[in-house]
């Protein structure tokens, strides 16, 4: 790749603090015509749609020569109707702003930025190369002034090779609880906020900041933590995602003392990759299935970093059936000399549904 699709974003002269960066502009400064629900009843922002045509174009224009496929979360079908276009221009107006910026001569139609959305409609699959994206990960982490993140992964002949996370909220030192709360908006474009995760199969987990094109990657490495006396776990803010309930259940059982983090979207990979908590659980509701764009670049930034991350039965997690993930109950990420303890401690308060009768 010619140049890393996330900096489009992330120039220094466009980024150098105190100056809020584009995607953190159009955070604080989303209005209610930005944003829509989906029919799932989640909610998709100027930002997904725009993060979504800009790394596609940027991948497409890093190798012209061969056809994209990329497993992407959204499509152009609430924008291609006469009420999206509003929003549709407002997308193009805004990519265009970004590429102005960044010093591109390309500016683009609103029906190139569909096309360029409607790249992300790829099956994924066991051969060949794909890439996943989330544009934003944790909508309702941006849409209310937390954390998110753009999710990039790689996947060759089913195996995810490559991992970039942009984490435009997230201290890049120690976090403290509110990080995942109010205090994301409070140091939202502060220096030392702002991180980049990124990871490349057999070559190790880095952690850079995120508006600082010249700071070198620093090597990350998962928390070497065997006692749950002294583990930290993290879960999502969204309750309806993944069960307090259950998580709190699991840590208990474990003998986990410390309250959870809670983070929304990958940053919460980033974080066990980089040893700020130590356990990362997901439970979602049973009939909700996992897409692998909300884990293909966590799961190999955390296995890059030492970690393990599996489902909630100790299985590896595969990303080569397709745009889903097929799971046992739910995600359970730790470093080796925890995991084991977190899944036999799940089997006990959460354990498999039985088999259905023949
Ligand atoms: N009912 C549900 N159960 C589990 N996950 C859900 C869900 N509804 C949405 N999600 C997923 O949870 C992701 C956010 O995860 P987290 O809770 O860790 O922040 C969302 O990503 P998007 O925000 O990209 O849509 C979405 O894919
Ligand atoms: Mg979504
Ligand atoms: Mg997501
Ligand atoms: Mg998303």
């Amino acid at each position: 790749m010619g140049r890393t699709p996330l900096r489009v974003w992330a120039t220094p002269t466009l980024h150098a603090p105190p100056r809020a960066a584009p995607p953190q502009v159009v955070q604080r400064q989303l209005s209610s015509e930005e944003r829509v629900d989906k029919k799932d009843d989640s909610p998709v922002t100027v930002a997904d749609y725009g993060a979504q045509a800009i790394v596609a174009w940027s991948l497409q224009r890093s190798d012209p020569s061969s056809r994209l496929s990329m497993v992407a979360e959204e499509d152009s079908a609430e924008l291609s109707s006469p009420a999206g276009r509003p929003m549709l221009e407002r997308i193009t107006q805004l990519i265009n702003s970004v590429l102005a910026d960044a010093g591109e001569a390309a500016q683009l139609s609103p029906e190139e930025v569909l096309g360029l959305i409607d790249l992300g409609g790829s099956q994924g699959g066991p051969t060949g190369r794909h890439w996943v994206l989330d544009p934003i990960d944790g909508t309702r982490g941006f849409v209310g002034m937390r954390q998110y993140s753009v999710c990039l992964g790689m996947i060759q002949d089913g195996e995810v090779v490559l991992g970039v996370l942009g984490c435009p909220n997230l201290p890049q030192g120690s976090v403290a609880d509110d990080d995942g709360g109010d205090g994301a908006a409070a140091r939202c474009g502060q220096e030392g906020v702002g991180c980049l995760f990124s990871a490349h199969r057999g070559a190790g987990a880095f952690a850079t900041p995120l508006w600082d094109d010249a700071a070198a990657p620093v090597r990350i490495v998962v928390a070497d933590v065997a006692d749950p006396g002294g583990a930290r776990f993290m879960e999502s803010v969204e309750s309806r995602h993944s069960s307090h309930s259950t998580t709190a259940a699991v840590a208990r059982e474990l003998g986990v003392t410390l309250p959870p983090l809670r983070m929304d979207s990958q940053v919460k990979y980033g974080l066990l990759s980089r040893g700020c908590a130590s356990i990362f659980m997901r439970f979602p509701p049973p009939s909700y299935r996992e897409k692998i764009w909300d884990h293909a670049a966590g799961f190999v930034i955390v296995e890059e970093a030492g970690g393990r991350v599996t489902d909630a039965g100790g299985v590896r997690l595969d990303f080569s059936r397709g745009r889903y993930l097929q799971l046992d109950r739910g995600i359970i990420a730790a470093p080796p000399a925890l995991h084991d303890q977190l899944v036999a401690a799940a089997a006990k308060v959460a354990p498999p549904a039985p088999a259905a009768a023949p």
